[in-house]
């Protein structure tokens, strides 16, 4: 009797894919874990309301108290998706044994625990200094702040964080994206759109001045389109941060719902791509705004994958997680995220692409979209289960049932 994978396996044959090859490549795809899904990016700080524009909603019970509940939660997400990934942090995450680390002063010291454990699973870390949810940037406004002392902490607080991100590089042995995102900017109208994108451009300047190893830290920027405060404008927008990393060989980071709705990045990779070395991917689900829902398969998703996979920018793409739902189990919100951001980069490694490529260049448009069609109920099923089962995780829904285990014995257990 035939079995669905060697059925899957004919039926993409046909069109001229290596299924094999497919999974195979699979590797090449490791997705940065969030860490701030699994506690409502609360931190370790004690620094109380979220700040920055940002905002989490639902309060499902269970929540992750600490760093070692963290990353039990965080244990348990891993085992339940197929393949290594990588784990990305906050600076708000630091552990400090309870003393009070300004955020200026951290260092890799605060972050042993974590860099032993992401050593002892062999993953990898990524990382980010936190603009937000403190005192000093309760007026929004943080490295383009107009007085210098402000801006300074900031600009120290960036500067940490890049030597916690190599020595996160140095002892997993893989690059850290450290990734910088600020909140700056204005509820209304400002007067003066041109002085705070100087004073940013000055502040990242000095951030970035010391020389670190790429193999260690690796720099990236995120521009926003507006924030929740932040309405009329923001300093670090698309045009800026892609000027600032062209010009200074950065990374530049595309969050998903940091753009107009109507403006999908999917479209953007291909164009970025012609001037900038390497690409950090904030995969998250805006619905009507950057409202951070958990990433599905969704037709963006998907188109998103295609591109990677198309355009060959495996290398040059950093795949991360940005999305936070307090309104569900937070482990079952990152399995749900990563598992349909790998079903998603399988399919696009599976998609007869060159047969679709072809009949564009032929002219043959209807060729093309009847066979972007077809394309569509291949059986990438059969495949995907291959894929988990070979990784010796559950295929399909039978990880909800140890997600539903854990959260009865020891989630219900926190208040
Ligand atoms: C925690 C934030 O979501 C994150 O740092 C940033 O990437 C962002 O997207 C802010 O909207
Ligand atoms: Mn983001």
């Amino acid at each position: 009797m035939t079995t669905a994978y060697e059925f899957a396996c004919e039926r993409y044959a046909e069109h001229g894919v290596d299924v094999d090859a497919a999974v195979a490549a699979m590797d090449a795809y490791p997705v940065s874990i969030h860490c701030w899904q699994g506690d409502d990016v609360g931190g370790f700080e004690g620094a109380g309301e979220l700040g920055g524009g940002l905002a989490v909603t639902g309060n499902y019970p269970g929540k992750a108290r600490n760093a070692e509940e963290l990353r039990a939660d965080a244990d348990l997400a891993m085992s339940l998706l197929p393949g290594k990934h990588r784990f990305n942090l906050h600076a708000i995450y630091a552990e400090t044994g309870g003393e009070k680390v300004e955020r200026d002063q951290l260092t890799a010291e605060h972050f042993a625990a974590w860099i032993d454990w992401a050593k002892s699973r062999g993953v990898g870390l990524d990382f980010n200094p936190s603009y937000f949810s403190h005192p000093l940037a309760a007026s929004g406004v943080t490295l383009s702040h107009a007085d210098k002392s402000v801006r300074d902490f900031w600009i120290d607080h960036g500067k940490a964080c890049r030597r916690i991100g190599a020595a996160m590089g140095a002892a997993t042995g893989s690059p850290c994206v450290t990734n910088v995102w600020v909140p700056d900017g204005s509820k209304d109208t400002p007067a003066d759109r041109k002085a705070p994108r100087e004073r940013l451009a000055c502040a990242l300047d000095e951030v970035f001045s010391e020389k670190l190893n790429p193999k260690q830290n690796l720099d990236a920027v995120e521009s926003k389109l507006f924030g929740i405060g932040a309405e009329s404008y923001t300093v670090g927008s698309h045009e800026f941060y892609m000027g600032y990393a062209i010009k200074n060989g950065k990374v530049l980071c595309l969050d998903a719902g940091h753009f107009h709705p109507t403006e999908v990045i999917s479209d953007k990779l291909s164009a970025v791509m012609q001037f900038i070395p390497e690409v950090l991917l904030h995969v998250s689900r805006g619905v009507r705004w950057d409202s951070d829902h958990v990433v599905v398969l969704s037709d963006e998703l998907r188109a998103i994958a295609q591109e990677i996979v198309r355009g060959g920018y495996g290398g040059r793409v950093h795949i991360g997680l940005d999305f936070f739902d307090a309104t569900i189990n937070r482990i079952a919100a990152w399995v749900i995220g990563v598992r349909s951001t790998q079903k998603a980069l399988l399919a696009a490694l599976l998609e007869p692409w060159g047969e679709v490529r072809d009949a564009e260049a032929a002219g043959d448009l209807t060729a093309r979209l009847a066979l972007m069609e077809e394309h569509k109920t291949l059986p990438f099923d059969a495949v995907w289960t291959h894929y988990c089962e070979a990784k010796g995780v559950p295929a399909g829904a039978g990880w909800l049932k140890q997600v539903q285990k854990y959260e009865a014995e020891v989630q219900s257990q926190r208040s």
